[in-house]
C-alpha cells in the first residue's frame, strides 16, 4: 500500500538515510527497527511530511491500483504539490514519541481540535472524537483534562489523536516507551484490534519482544541502511541456531573450544555466554557434550528477535542467504 522508495537524506555531509526502500501493506504491523541513531525517526519525519528527502519516492498504491507518487522532496514545498501531499498527509496518522495532545485540553476538545486541523467539519470532529475515543477505551474519559490522564491514557490519547481522520497508515514511534505493563498490553491490544481492522501501522520500538509480538514483519536499519526484512520466521535465518543454550561456567575458555571442536557457534550477549545450537538437544545432551568441565547452570532458548537483532546489527560482514531453501529474509547489504 505504502512504498518508500530508496529514499536519501543527509544533514549537512552526513548522511543520514542510504537508499532506504520498504513497503507496507493494509492491515500489516511493520516494525521499523534499529540501533539509536539509525534513521528510524528521519524516516517517520519524511513520511509524514515534516522534513524532505533528498532523492526517492513514497508511492501509495491504492485498492484501485491508480497509484499516487509523491517525491518527498517537494512534500513541504509552497511551490509544487501542495494539493497533493495534503491529500497524503491525510493517509498517514502519527503518534510521536512525545505526546503532542494540549495538557490543559479534555480529551474530546483535543480530538476536536486535531480534526478540525485534518479538514473535518464541526460535526464530524464531534463525531469522529466520539468513536476514536471509544475505540481506545476513553469513552468513560470523554470530559477528563489530557494531563490528568496516567501515562497508559495518555499514550491512548495520542493514538485516538493519530486516528482522528481515519488514515490507511498509522506511524507509532514508540509507543510504549515509559510505561508499565498493563498499559503496555492495553497498547499492544490496541494494535492489534488496528491492524483486524486493515489499517497498516508502522511501528518503531527498542522493545523487541514489543515487535517481536505485533509485527507480521520487521525491517532492521542501522546508519540509514535496510540491513534485513522479513517476518520473525524468515529472519531467523540470520542466525545459525535451531535454539540457544546459555551458559554460565567459570570455565569460559573450555567451553569455547569445546563448542568449536563440536561445531556450535557462539556468541557473548552482555555477559552470557550463547551457544547457537544447530539442532534441538536435550539439557542432558548438552551436558554431556562438556562432560568434565564445570557447568554451573545451563538453560536453552528459543532463537528470539533479539538474538536475530544482535546478529544482523552487529555482523561485521556481509550476510548472505543464497541456497534454495533459505528464509525469504530479503538481503540488502
Ligand atoms: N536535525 C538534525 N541535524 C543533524 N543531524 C541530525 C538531525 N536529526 C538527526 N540527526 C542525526 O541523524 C541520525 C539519525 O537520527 P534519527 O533521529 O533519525 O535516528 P533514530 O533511529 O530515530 O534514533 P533513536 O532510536 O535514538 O530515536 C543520527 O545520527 C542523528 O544524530
Amino acid at each position: 500500500m505504502l512504498e518508500v522508495r530508496k529514499i536519501c537524506k543527509a544533514y549537512g555531509n552526513k548522511q543520514v538515510l542510504q537508499d532506504l526502500s520498504f513497503a507496507i501493506n493494509a492491515g500489516e504491523v511493520y516494525g521499523l527497527l534499529g540501533p539509536n541513531g539509525a534513521g528510524k525517526t528521519t524516516t517517520i519525519s519524511i513520511l509524514c511530511g515534516l522534513l524532505q528527502a533528498d532523492h526517492g519516492e513514497l508511492i501509495w498504491h491504492d485498492h484501485q491500483e491508480r497509484d499516487s507518487r509523491i517525491n518527498p522532496q517537494f512534500i513541504n514545498s509552497p511551490r509544487r504539490n501542495l494539493s497533493q501531499s495534503k491529500s497524503w498527509r491525510s493517509l498517514i496518522g502519527i503518534a510521536p514519541q512525545e505526546n503532542i495532545f494540549y495538557k490543559n485540553l479534555t480529551c474530546a476538545e483535543n480530538l476536536i481540535f486535531f480534526g478540525k486541523l485534518y479538514g473535518l467539519t464541526d460535526r464530524l470532529s464531534r463525531q469522529r472524537a466520539v468513536n476514536c475515543l471509544d475505540l481506545v477505551g476513553l469513552s468513560d474519559r470523554i470530559d477528563s483534562i489530557a494531563e490528568k490522564l496516567s501515562g497508559g491514557m495518555q499514550r491512548r490519547l495520542s493514538m485516538a489523536i493519530a486516528l482522528v481522520h481515519q488514515p490507511l497508515l498509522v506511524i507509532l514511534d514508540e509507543p510504549t516507551t515509559g510505561l508499565d505493563i498493563e498499559a503496555r498490553y492495553e497498547i499492544w491490544e490496541l494494535i492489534r484490534k488496528l491492524s483486524s481492522q486493515d489499517t497498516a501501522i508502522l511501528l518503531t520500538t527498542h522493545m523487541l519482544e514489543e515487535a517481536e509480538r505485533l509485527c507480521q514483519r520487521i525491517g532492521i536499519i542501522k546508519q540509514g541502511q535496510l540491513l534485513a526484512e522479513g517476518s520473525l520466521q524468515e529472519l531467523r535465518g540470520y542466525v545459525p541456531a535451531q535454539e540457544i543454550a546459555i551458559v554460565q561456567t567459570p570455565c569460559e575458555d573450555l567451553v569455547i573450544a569445546r563448542s568449536l571442536e563440536l561445531g556450535f557457534a557462539y556468541r557473548h550477549y552482555g555477559k552470557d555466554l550463547a551457544l547457537l545450537l544447530p539442532r534441538t538437544m536435550e539439557l542432558k545432551e548438552i551436558l554431556e557434550c562438556f562432560d568434565g568441565i564445570v557447568i554451573d547452570s545451563l538453560m536453552r532458548q528459543p532463537v528470539r528477535l533479539e538474538n536475530i537483532y544482535i546478529e544482523i546489527t552487529q555482523t561485521k560482514s556481509k550476510l548472505s542467504l543464497q541456497k534454495d531453501d533459505s528464509p525469504k529474509a530479503i538481503l540488502l547489504m
